[in-house]
């Protein structure tokens, strides 16, 4: 029952809300400060655990409630043989209960010493400065001590989150602890899933303790939702069961619309990441003189030529009965070019997934609203870059939070978002995913061309079932990330091209059915 909810993001202001409801419900502050720094205090002994050497610890102490459970913590590995220094350059800004730990602390003989330096001869660092509470920029002497500690190159622990990262959008606030490793208290906060913020956290471990669950629904409820995209969701989302009877166009009818002379492997690696989601049926509009690449290198799918511009690129689209397909997929390699190609697509009236030269297109005709007030479905996939381009004088871009601005973009396009990056990001109005995990290897020429096809081909077929498509959408992402997880294992980090990517997010594919239901819902 008290299995709390670990994929739920916070705010600062949500978990300031979710504690006063569990202070107000008679949990005393100093009880939850307790119990809390008691599990970190045990992961770290975990972590570091004393064997025939002694350990020595350096608390980083602050005067807030980061600092108190650092005092507490510090005192509890002082129990248990480790050797521990306490630093608290706020300490004239204690808070009480900071202070009363502090205190006692003192008394029992812990060391204290007020130079940042006396640090140095600890093995490891226990940052408790700041924690959701940091609100205004780092300076002066603390920042010089967060600098120099940052120079040591030693393990370093940070309670909650690296002092010095605001808590909601990841910005460092003038200066930030570089962790390598964050216990994250009780839900994770917004903060460490802001791309900008990753650099800094090392491993990241959530310290459960015990919040019940209807506070945190309670809470929120009342403000947009961030959930991190687990396995057992995307099981839930993507069955994509088969009837027996199945056949080809009842699995879906996907058009690519793609390529130019210039760019004619993004055309392929779409189409590669397409023939990864098993849809029934691909069809491919692309230049008339890319027809025989596609061909050889992709024969079971349809070949639609057009006429070129002296560039290559698709000059304009022959009549289509739009109304065939399930899903369009459109920009992959196209250039800018091709604009009336895109201005057809958007008022197709078809659902449909712009990306790239799509995307710029979009951005430099002013067709957002054309976007916004098209009829189908919508889906966009920029990465940062083709964000900022899409949504240049709205007044959230600049905010600097990358989740919201997610969210807001798509509030404002009435489209589902996917923000590519190390962290991938997924929204449409009601609903925000951020997938969990990556890898490094997917920063290559191609990753994204084949991330399209993928969703494309799975909104395709799901497109014949009630699923939404933030969830199809961020299934799709999370299968693309978890295959260059597993080629890079296989392969390394440098071994992961696109066409390698798509061979392994069948890997991926696979690895759930393993692990899920899919056996059971095959032929249901
Ligand atoms: N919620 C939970 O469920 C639980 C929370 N717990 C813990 O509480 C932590 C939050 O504690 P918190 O609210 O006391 O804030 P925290 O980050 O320690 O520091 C704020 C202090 O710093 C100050 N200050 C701010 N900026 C500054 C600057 N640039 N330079 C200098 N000073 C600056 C600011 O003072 P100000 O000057 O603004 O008045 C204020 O006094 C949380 O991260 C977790 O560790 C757990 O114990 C239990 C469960
Ligand atoms: N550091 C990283 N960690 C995880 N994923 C990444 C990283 N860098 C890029 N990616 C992923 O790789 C893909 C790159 O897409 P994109 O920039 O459109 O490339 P291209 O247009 O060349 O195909 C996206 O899915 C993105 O999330
Ligand atoms: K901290």
């Amino acid at each position: 029952m008290y299995s709390n909810k670990t994929t739920t993001l916070v705010t600062a202001e949500e978990m300031k809300l979710i504690e006063e409801e569990i202070f107000s419900a008679g949990m005393p502050v100093a009880s939850l400060m307790e119990k809390v720094a008691l599990k970190t205090a045990q992961k770290i002994k975990e972590l570091y655990p004393i064997k025939e050497k002694k350990i020595s610890l350096g608390f980083m102490v602050g005067c807030g409630h980061n600092g108190g459970d650092a005092l507490v913590i510090a005192r509890e590995l002082y129990y248990q043989g480790y050797d521990i220094v306490i630093y608290p350059p706020l300490i004239e800004k204690f808070k009480e209960l900071t202070a009363h730990h502090f205190k006692y602390a003192s008394s029992l003989g812990i060391k204290i010493v007020s130079n940042i330096k006396a640090l140095s001869i600890c093995h490891i660092i226990v940052d408790g400065l700041f924690g959701f509470g940091l609100t205004r920029k780092i300076t002066d002497n603390l920042a010089e001590d967060i600098a120099i500690v940052n120079q040591w190159n030693k393990p370093i622990i940070s309670i909650d989150i690296p002092s010095g990262i605001n808590s909601d959008t990841g910005a460092v606030l003038g200066i930030a602890i570089k962790a390598t490793h964050t216990l994250c208290l009780g839900l994770y906060k917004k903060g460490i899933w802001q791309d900008r913020a990753l650099e800094y956290l090392g491993q990241v471990e959530r310290i459960d303790f015990n919040i019940p669950p209807a506070f945190i629904d309670k809470i929120t409820a009342e403000f947009p939702t961030t959930e991190l995209l687990t396995q057992e969701k995307v099981q839930e989302i993507l069955p994509l069961p088969r009837h027996v009877t199945t056949y080809k166009y009842k699995q879906g009818h996907l058009l690519l619309i793609c390529g130019s002379k210039e760019y004619a492997g993004a055309a392929l690696l779409s189409a590669y990441g397409a023939r990864s989601s098993g849809v029934g049926m691909v069809t491919m509009v692309v230049p008339d003189s890319l027809k025989p690449l596609i061909n050889s290198q992709l024969p079971e799918m349809l070949v639609i030529g057009c006429r070129e511009t002296s560039l290559g690129s698709i000059e304009t689209l022959p009549l289509l009965d739009w109304q065939k397909y399930q899903w369009v997929c459109c920009g992959m390699g196209l250039t800018k070019e091709a604009v009336s190609v895109v201005k057809k697509v958007i008022a197709s009236g078809c659902d449909i997934l712009l990306d790239a030269d799509a995307l710029n297109i979009v951005a430099n005709y002013y067709l957002l609203d054309e976007l916004k007030n098209r009829h189908g479905k919508t889906v966009l996939t920029p990465h940062d870059g083709e964000f900022e381009r899409l949504f240049p004088d709205l007044p959230f871009v600049g905010m600097a939070d990358r989740i919201e601005e997610t969210r807001q973009g798509a509030i404002a396009l009435n489209a589902t978002i996917l923000r590519k990056g190390a962290k991938t990001i997924i929204s449409d109005n009601i609903n925000t995913w951020i997938i969990p995990h990556g890898t490094t290897a997917l920063a290559r020429g191609g990753s994204g061309d084949v991330l399209s096809g993928f969703i494309g081909g799975l909104l395709a077929q799901n497109n014949f079932t009630d699923t939404i498509s933030v969830d199809t959408v961020g299934a799709a992402a999370w299968l693309h990330q978890r295959g260059g997880i597993l080629a890079s294992e296989d392969l390394s980090t440098l071994g992961v091209d696109g066409v390698t990517l798509s061979q392994y997010i069948l890997k991926a594919v696979n690895e759930l059915k393993r692990n899920g239901q899919w056996f059971f819902n095959e032929t249901c």
